[in-house]
């Protein structure tokens, strides 16, 4: 198997710049594709990535005019929300911001598709999408398991006068952004109403803030229930420029702590539309110094009195709900940390690409750490000094499993990723990156 053994280091520090947002690129180059037919979106710094690959891909399949005018940047040319081509097979690998949207989109096509993907994708639930489309007249037909891709979409039949579904919120939050995005294409008032307890909040506040950029608006009665009226429709922006990944900082942001710092990322800041900027927050609470403008985070990381080469962390106990892509780099942070870190409400980490609270804690017990896995809930007590090991970490095609253990550099026995180019689902060139900023 390959695998990249990361040497002990003894600090991070640096300066780097940010590879565009999973989260924005997917959801603005499918807002484009819905734009008024005809209207030219430039969609900046756009990230290079397995999941972005797969969305323009499908795209290009479903014959939207999508023209890369420079290494990040994308011209994409609204469709009207009607797809020129209405017969397609798509391939999704294991993109949740892709599927997910694109199944809402693609069930009010007219048209027929095929959608599946990667074995993992198959066993990510998309159930509760699929139901609350049926209400409103989706034509659904799983190939597989009931609940799970790979499906087929065929002409939906929609009942006369306004709509309303139900759509239950705690598996995902990307079935609500994906019913959300696609509203606009019934040309009919929707209301959504979200049933059960909404995960991964900040989420939808990105789909809101992005489809207002588009020209629609949402009325919302909290997070209970969401409503787009008859009119609504996608107009251009003509430019959109994508922020920089946060969840992806959250890796550097802990290097910087763990390792002295300062280490700088740019791209991310307090003017974010992603919810995942408040991992800063966390790690202040472990005790990083933590300072940002409106597009970058720098941290330090505080010395430990008797040992000016160690840092020194405290365990923290989180409710993660809200940031439940950075969490899992606490979770590797916490090895470092004086005390036990209880991280809470992550039940979402099982149908992820794959099930991340049983690897987590796995991976980090070949460390040395004590680790109490819980059906929602993880807490890692650090190894003792003497108790770290080297350790061969599987990854289980999870690029941040990958990119969490990488952290375990900054520790005196260093360790091993294997099959390390799993990254590529958010961030190919991560390991280059690292390497310019250890030492
Ligand atoms: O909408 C999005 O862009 C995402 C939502 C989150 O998923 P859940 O809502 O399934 O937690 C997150 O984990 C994923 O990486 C991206
Ligand atoms: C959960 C993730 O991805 P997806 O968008 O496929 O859900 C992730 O990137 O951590």
């Amino acid at each position: 198997m390959e695998h990249i053994t990361l040497n002990p280091a003894t600090s991070a520090r640096g300066d780097i710049k940010l590879p565009g947002s999973k989260s924005i690129s997917n959801r603005v180059l499918l807002l484009a594709a819905l734009s008024a037919k005809g209207e030219t979106t430039r969609v900046r710094d756009v990230l290079d990535s397995d999941d972005i690959r797969v969305m323009l891909a499908a795209l290009n399949t479903l014959g939207v005019s999508v023209t890369q005018v420079a290494e990040h940047d994308y011209d994409v040319i609204g469709t009207g929300g009607d797809f020129p081509n209405k017969d397609a097979d798509l391939f999704m690998g294991n993109a949740g911001t892709a599927i997910r949207p694109l199944t809402a989109v693609l069930a009010l096509q007219n048209g027929t598709y095929h959608l599946h993907g990667v074995p993992r994708m198959h066993e990510r639930p998309i159930g509760d999408l699929i139901d609350a489309l049926r209400q409103i007249g989706a034509q659904v037909e799983y190939k597989g398991n009931d609940g799970f891709p790979p499906f087929v979409l065929s002409p939906a039949v929609l009942p006369d006068g306004d709509l309303s579904l139900s759509i239950k919120g705690n598996v995902s939050s990307q079935f609500l952004t994906a019913v959300l995005m696609a509203a606009p294409l019934l040309k009919r008032t929707l209301t959504i109403h979200v049933v059960d307890e909404l995960i991964s909040k900040p989420y939808i506040e990105i789909t809101l803030n992005l489809m207002a950029r588009f020209g629609v608006n949402v009325t919302r009665n909290g997070w209970s229930s969401f409503t787009i009226e008859a009119g609504a429709a996608y107009t251009s922006p003509k430019e959109i420029y994508v922020e920089g990944d946060a969840s992806s900082a959250s890796y550097f942001l802990a290097l910087g702590a763990l390792g002295g710092g300062p280490l700088r990322v740019t791209g991310v800041g307090l003017s974010s539309i992603q919810g995942d900027v408040r991992f800063a927050n966390a790690l202040q609470m472990m005790g990083a110094n933590v300072m940002m403008g409106e597009n970058w985070i720098e941290v330090r990381g505080i010395h430990h009195e008797d040992d000016p080469d160690e840092t020194q962390l405290k365990g923290i106990e989180l409710d993660c709900n809200h940031i439940p892509d950075a969490a899992m780099t606490l979770a590797a942070a916490a090895l470092f940390a004086k005390g036990s870190t209880k991280l809470t409400n992550i039940a979402s980490w099982r149908v992820k690409e794959t099930d991340r609270l049983s690897a987590m804690a796995t991976e980090l017990r070949k460390v040395g750490a004590t680790v109490e896995e819980g059906a929602d809930y993880i807490v890692v007590t650090p190894p003792t000094k003497d108790a770290w090991q080297h350790a061969a970490i599987d990854t289980y095609d999870d690029h941040r499993m990958a990119m969490c253990f990488s952290l375990v550099a900054l520790s005196k026995v260093g360790v091993t990723i294997n099959d390390p180019k799993c990254v590529g689902k958010t961030f190919p060139t991560y390991f280059e990156v690292l390497q310019s900023l250890l030492k």
